[in-house]
């Protein structure tokens, strides 16, 4: 069949359709308009056609070949022969509606996007177009914490791209085979660097974070076994093999696990808390990020995480500074405030308002006791978990501050180990056994960036605040004498002496039980005093009675004299056999007395008389103060430490680092002066010199070594008797070999603690060259200085020979050669001379068997 033209068949169609010609001609141009699709536009043409009318078919099938420009279908021509041949195209995949197409290809006018379009099913073009009416609106609050912080940051915050955040179904991680792929990681570290206008991070950074993931998950699952059974010692997760133990994981112990709160957020601060929780109505508090914190990364990326992440925090962990504790161990300070109230609750009846404590964890030696413990002092008090170790204390972390009540001489190794840990620590008193174990500590705790305090109790108590105004406004003038005693009958002749009161091994005894609250007086009345000017006494005696059934002190006098700028001296004492004395403290001015009462730890009352003119002793007036404690009066010095880690401190203002190592240089002068000696072993740090003040008339301040003591006495029960009379037991005598490695191992114990404050004359930076170029690397000053040390005695030494020779030398000379160096006015002085030269060094170094002589041909 020959083709008619186009405007020929169109009116043999027309007369052909007759009534129908109308919607046929509709129908093919609803489809060239592209409104229907292709399977639709056949199905309503041959409607329209009538589907057995032959003709009617016929002629349409003509018309839409005419339409086509035949030419299109003819092959190209021929290239001529020279012409080289066009390179194969490489195929681009598009996608239907991608590619040029000749028209407008940016707009919806594109006739390839068009024929995309209708060639989908209706039903789907409408799912399309009903795409709209359920758009995301990415229309964002202003948000004023975090828009405020960004900005600071100057942070641009971008829309968000992709689905926001909660528009995704979660996903059932049980319903799910595998974990995420390195893909869905990547993924979402490039849509979020994208978020923050940030490029996509190199590809290794994704397989760092899934390495990061597949680590963190494993720790998880680790310390939720450990928390599901508290008993099941967790080393490894096994993934195959038969288990013999199963340890179900409780949804409790990952609710834990998952809880963020604000106590391991940077510093605790509650604005970050409500960063991470966002608005909240029912807070009316502004909380605005300090400087610091605005300035920290680790708040810049809580901030950004802030922005998704979802957290659970009780309300009033929230609203307050949240403070965390871990007990080490059980100890009698806190069987009060835990009994009988919670320490939350007492916040509230002593009306504090920023701070909040909480006891999360209690080691002990053995899980059982750490649970008695709880039971026993904290009933109702959710969520403390009983650790059967001290270790897993310093491992949680969701402690902040550990709190150490062990023994004395336990303190320093319990200390370190939560300052290495990176806690905070409140150490109950005495600090450590000895002044040499705190600077340590400190040392440590400056290291570390963590506070630390000695539990100081008393000089937080409102009683103390309260003498110190009387005591420091001027009207009774400055202090002159201060009494202070703690004493207390601890009736050691019926305790065990393993009791940590009369076992020398646990630092037993009067002076470092009960010293320490004389000593607070001393510190609060006179080094506190203004007109002191913070200066350490200028002398420290001390006297010792020791009990014959341990050797250790029942009863220890001492007194300090402050004289470099006050005319002052404190009489202090302390005993174990004994009632408290009453008054406690007496502070005596020329204007009047301060009588404070018993027990000076917690004293409830205290008197203040007034002379009725300067030394008369005429007492014109009185006023007496009274005091009662919620809680027994622990909860003040709680309340500093928090205060102290939530601002960041690293030791408080109140009771400072200074005052703690004052105690111990007085409690280790005292004890040199009294003769007791703890056992060889039980002080982990030792030193020879004093760091007192640097006088030199007396034992005290002047640098002298540790006099050598006897050890203490091996208790002879049959010798126990009441007398308190200082009678010495003979000391114990160790193996001769054991005694004698014990001595060589104090005695390098306190050589490298000498060189902590020794610079040797070789420089460091010298050594540090010479290490280096023999390739020995050494973060240990100590050890470097040792080094260095070892140069110099060995400069000396071969100086000293050299020496030895040039007397030789010269006096083999008969003094010629040297009378013949030296001429003119001073060669009489210079005949006492003696002159080094290269033979004499040369001579000394051969006896090391070092060559120092030039060979021959260079003479
Ligand atoms: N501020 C204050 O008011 C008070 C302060 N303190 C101070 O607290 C500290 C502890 O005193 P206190 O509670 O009376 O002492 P305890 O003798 O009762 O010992 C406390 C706990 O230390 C643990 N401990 C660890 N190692 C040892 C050991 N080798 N021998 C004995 N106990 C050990 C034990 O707990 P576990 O077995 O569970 O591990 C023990 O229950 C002292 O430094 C003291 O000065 C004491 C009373 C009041
Ligand atoms: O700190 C203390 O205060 C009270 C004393 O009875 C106790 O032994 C001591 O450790």
């Amino acid at each position: 069949m020959s083709l008619s033209s186009t405007s020929t068949i169109k009116v043999q169609l027309s007369n052909a359709l007759g009534a129908k010609a109308p919607e046929y001609w509709h129908i093919l141009q609803q489809y060239l308009r592209g409104s229907i699709s292709r399977l639709e536009y056949d199905d309503m043409v041959k409607d329209c056609l009538g589907r057995d009318n032959n003709t009617l078919v016929q002629l349409h099938n003509s018309l839409i070949v005419s339409l086509f420009d035949t030419s299109a279908h003819l092959a190209p021509p021929t290239p001529p022969p020279d012409v080289p041949k066009p390179l194969p195209r490489k195929r681009k995949r598009l996608l239907p509606y991608q590619g040029e197409d000749g028209l407008d290809d940016v707009t919806l006018r594109s006739t390839r996007l068009k024929r995309w379009t209708v060639g989908l099913g209706r039903r789907e073009r409408e799912r399309v177009k009903g795409l709209e009416t359920v758009a995301l609106s990415t229309e964002r609050k202003p948000r004023k914490d975090r828009d405020e912080i960004a900005a600071e940051r100057g942070v641009q915050s971008l829309q968000e791209r992709g689905e926001p955040p909660g528009s995704r179904l979660p996903l059932h991680l049980a319903s799910m085979t595998r974990a995420p792929t390195l893909q869905h990681i990547s993924d979402r570290i490039n849509l979020i660097s994208a978020q923050h206008n940030l490029g996509a991070p190199h590809r290794l950074v994704s397989s760092l974070m899934m390495l990061a993931f597949e680590a963190k998950l494993k720790q998880l699952i680790t310390q939720a076994l450990s928390l599901t059974s508290s008993s099941h010692a967790i080393t490894s997760i096994q993934t195959s093999g038969k288990q013999t133990t199963h340890y179900p994981l409780s949804t409790s112990s990952f609710e834990t696990l998952f809880t963020l709160s604000p106590a391991t957020l940077p510093n605790g601060s509650a604005a970050a808390t409500r960063l991470a929780l966002g608005e909240n109505d029912t807070y009316d508090e502004e909380y605005l990020l300090k400087d610091r914190e605005v300035k920290d990364q680790r708040w810049q990326l809580f901030a950004l995480l802030g922005e998704r992440s979802t957290s659970a925090i009780t309300r009033w962990q929230m609203n307050k500074h949240f403070f965390s504790v871990g007990v080490l161990s059980r100890l009698v300070a806190l069987h009060e405030i835990l009994s009988r109230t919670s320490w939350l609750t007492q916040q509230r009846c002593r009306d504090v308002q920023d701070v909040l404590h909480k006891v999360v964890a209690v080691g002990s030696r053995s899980v059982q006791k750490a649970q008695d413990f709880i039971q026993e002092h904290a009933p109702g008090i959710q969520d403390i978990k009983p650790y059967g170790t001290y270790e897993e204390v310093y491992a949680d972390p969701n402690v902040d501050v550990i709190y150490i009540g062990t023994p004395h001489t336990l303190h320093y190794e319990n200390a370190r180990d939560a300052l290495l840990a990176n806690k905070h620590v409140l150490c109950e008193k005495a600090t450590t056994s000895n002044a040499a174990e705190l600077r340590d500590l400190l040392k440590l705790a400056k290291e570390r960036n963590r506070f630390f305090m000695e539990a100081m109790w008393t000089r937080f108590q409102p009683l103390t605040k309260e003498v110190k105004k009387i005591a420091e406004d001027g009207i009774l003038g400055d202090p002159v004498l201060l009494h202070a005693d703690l004493s207390g009958d601890f009736d050691i002749d019926n305790i065990p002496k393993t009791d940590r009161i009369l076992d020398p091994m646990l630092g037993g005894g009067a002076l470092l039980d009960l010293g320490p609250y004389p000593m607070v007086w001393a510190v609060i009345g006179l080094y506190e005093h203004p007109s002191n000017k913070n200066a350490r006494p200028s002398k420290v005696t001390g006297n010792i009675v020791k009990t014959k059934l341990t050797g250790v002190d029942s009863s220890t006098a001492f007194v300090l004299n402050f004289t470099e700028t006050l005319q002052a001296q404190a009489i202090l004492s302390c005993s174990i056999t004994l009632p408290p004395a009453s008054p406690g403290v007496i502070i005596r001015y020329r204007n009047g007395n301060i009588h404070i009462s018993s027990p000076i730890y917690r004293p409830k009352s205290f008197v203040v008389q007034y002379f009725d003119k300067p030394g008369s002793g005429v007492v014109v007036k009185e006023e007496k103060r009274a005091f009662n404690y919620v809680g027994n009066g622990w909860c003040y010095e709680a309340d500093e430490v928090a205060r102290c880690v939530r601002d960041g401190k690293l030791e408080s203002d109140l009771w400072g680092h200074e005052k703690s190592l004052l105690l111990m240089d007085v409690f280790d002068e005292v004890r040199r002066q009294g003769e007791y000696k703890l056992p060889d072993g039980v002080e982990k740090v030792l030193r020879c010199l004093r760091h007192i003040q640097n006088t030199s008339d007396t034992p005290f301040t002047s640098l002298i070594p540790a006099a050598p003591t006897p050890s203490l006495p091996t208790p002879d029960p049959s010798q126990a008797a009441g007398s308190s009379s200082q009678v010495t037991a003979p000391p114990a005598q160790p193996q001769p070999r054991q005694a004698e490695e014990a001595r060589k191992d104090k005695s390098l114990a306190e050589f490298l603690l000498m060189l902590d404050d020794y610079e040797p004359l070789v420089p460091n930076e010298v050594t540090d060259y010479f290490l280096q170029r023999v390739g020995f690397e050494c973060e240990d000053v100590r050890l470097k200085r040792l080094l260095s040390l070892a140069a110099q005695k060995f400069v000396s030494d071969i100086a000293a020979d050299a020496y030895q020779h040039a007397r030789i030398r010269t006096n083999a000379a008969g003094g010629r050669t040297r009378a013949n160096q030296f001429s003119g006015p001073s060669s009489a002085r210079d005949k006492t001379k003696t002159t080094l030269t290269m033979d004499d060094l040369s001579a000394a170094l051969a006896e090391y068997g070092i060559t120092s002589r030039k060979p021959e041909f260079y003479m």
